[in-house]
């Protein structure tokens, strides 16, 4: 199979790129193989030490490599093949988190972005999904009896998404972790396009991770074509778009 459809071609200058997503058979049929990881969250009133607000609870989990990711895994090397990416997605998030799919299962309407990474031939697929306070502390809950607690997840933990006043400690330090494929970028793409980041946050986040400058142009990308499917949604007054609207 020939690479993935891409708007802007610049692969050069970073290991990934965003694509167009395809469907189950296409990755099935040709050698790409296909990955569908999730963000589930819940915004929140809830104040740290009384004072920070919290803003949202976002789901992450600790890999049994060592690196932060979200649920989730390659949907395109089953035995017994699932019938689209979304069936993939759920399949994982009920051994990963025993997630409840009368309820919590995913779909279409939840699906945020995919990115390429040529080197490794794997399409990265990203969904996220809203739930209450009050769900989302089920879902921690039950992400303990889960199949894969213990094996490929060693543990639940939630994004920090408030800065301490020594304006490090927080989400600066928390983006210092070691991620899985490009689940740093998913999680400022998630943040920014379900309005749980504002520019500044934002520029701060992209401050303090000198490594992945890339993704800038990945978070503009993937913020434009989610406000393209999603026109209802507010997308954040990122720099770039303010460069653009000013042109
Ligand atoms: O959360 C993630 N977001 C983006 N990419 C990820 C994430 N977690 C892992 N990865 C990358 C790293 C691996 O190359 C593949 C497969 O991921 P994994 O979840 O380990 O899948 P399996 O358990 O092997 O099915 O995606």
């Amino acid at each position: 199979m020939s690479r993935p459809h891409n708007g802007s071609a610049t692969a050069a200058e970073f290991p990934w790129d965003q694509v167009q997503q395809l469907d189950y058979q296409d990755a099935n049929t040709g050698s790409i193989a296909q990955a569908c990881h999730a963000m589930i969250f819940a915004k929140t009133e809830a104040k740290f030490v009384s004072q920070l607000p919290c803003k949202a609870w976002v789901l992450m989990q600790m890999r049994f490599d060592g690196k932060l990711g979200f649920p989730g895994g390659v949907v395109s090397d089953q035995a017994i093949p699932d019938t689209t990416l979304e069936d993939g997605l759920n399949r994982e998030m009920e051994e990963e988190l025993a997630l409840d799919m009368s309820r919590f299962a995913f779909s279409k309407k939840h699906y945020v972005v995919s990115h390429f990474c040529p080197k490794a031939n794997l399409i990265l697929n990203f969904y996220a999904q809203e739930v209450t306070e009050q769900e989302f502390k089920e879902i921690e809950g039950n992400a303990l009896r889960a199949e894969e607690y213990g094996h490929e997840c060693l543990g639940i933990v939630r994004i920090p998404l408030f800065t301490l006043q020594d304006g490090h400690n927080g989400l600066p330090v928390f983006l210092q972790n070691q991620f899985a494929g490009t689940s740093i970028l998913q999680v400022i793409v998630g943040l920014c396009t379900h309005n749980l980041m504002k520019p500044d946050e934002l520029n701060t986040a992209m401050a303090v991770l000198p490594r992945h400058q890339g993704y800038r142009r990945l978070v503009h990308q993937a913020v434009a074509s989610f406000r393209d499917r999603q026109q209802t949604i507010r997308v954040p007054d990122l720099p770039e778009n303010r460069a653009v609207a000013h042109k």
